[in-house]
């Protein structure tokens, strides 16, 4: 069974003008796959990824998450998908700021209502997997930006979800940062077989994936898959780009 099945899925903006965002897009995500998803400003990738996350109701089509059809729930069983099954990060890495790193990586346990000590040590597995656990106790504003997301990533992951969805993770770092912050999510794609789908602008974040889907006027417009060198990888994606920025 995939993580993510993407049926068919249509959405229309407005009523009187109709945009149509994303146009019989399908896509399937297998457990441990490793995806970003790229294409030009306007093409439907916040839309996708809003539709997926249960935010944006469905013009028509079909989006299941671990089997389970997403279009059919109320709000409620929505929030409770969104908070189980699904971890989030963003560009600006939206931490909690009179919250420490550490607190910020507890949050999702305690929705869970987990004891205290089990939050504290679990939280502090994944900040030590992922270098920051000497900043564990710092306030956000006190760590740099690439500190920060790796953060928010662990915030993302702690619950382990089925699905990661990261909207241009790597967007407000510098390229040292940005290699390390998506070091760290191939590690944990390879090491702990998480499945994430990452939206970016970014060639070289891109490289780091598995498979890349290039989306033009909200359909799939073709799809790259890494052999293993990550430099040919990178080419090859520079190479569609191109050509989707000339056509
Ligand atoms: N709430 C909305 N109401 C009406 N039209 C919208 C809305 N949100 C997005 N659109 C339109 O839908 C299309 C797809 O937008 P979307 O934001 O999904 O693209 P994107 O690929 O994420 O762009 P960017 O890279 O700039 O974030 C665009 O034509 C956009 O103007």
């Amino acid at each position: 069974m995939s993580v993510l099945s993407v049926e068919q899925v249509t959405k229309i903006y407005g009523s009187k003008v109709k945009i149509r965002a994303v146009d019989h897009l399908s896509l399937s995500v297998e457990k441990g796959e490793f995806i970003a998803v790229m294409g030009a400003s306007g093409s439907g990738k916040s839309t996708l990824l809003n539709l997926i996350s249960g935010i944006l109701p469905l013009t028509s089509g079909e989006i299941r998450i671990d089997g389970k059809d997403i279009s059919r729930l109320n709000e409620e069983e929505a929030a409770r998908l969104r908070r189980d099954k699904l971890g989030f990060v963003f560009q600006d890495y939206n931490l909690v700021d009179t919250l420490t790193l550490g607190e910020n990586i507890m949050l999702p346990l305690m929705f869970q209502k987990k004891d205290p000590d089990t939050m504290r040590r679990e939280a502090h597995i994944y900040a030590k997997k992922l270098g920051i656990d000497t900043v564990f106790d710092s306030r956000t504003y006190e760590v740099s930006g690439g500190q920060a997301q790796r953060a928010a990533i662990a915030r993302a992951i702690i619950h382990h979800p089925s699905l990661l969805l990261a909207d241009e993770p790597t967007g407000n770092l510098d390229s040292a940062s940005a290699q390390q912050v998506m070091r760290i999510f191939a590690a944990l794609n390879t090491e702990e077989q998480v499945s994430s789908l990452v939206v970016t602008h970014d060639p070289r974040t891109a490289s780091f994936c598995g498979r890349v889907v290039f989306i033009r006027d909200g359909k799939v417009f073709h799809e790259l898959y890494r052999e293993d060198n990550q430099l040919h990888f990178y080419d090859e994606i520079l190479s569609v780009l191109k050509f989707l920025g000339g056509a």
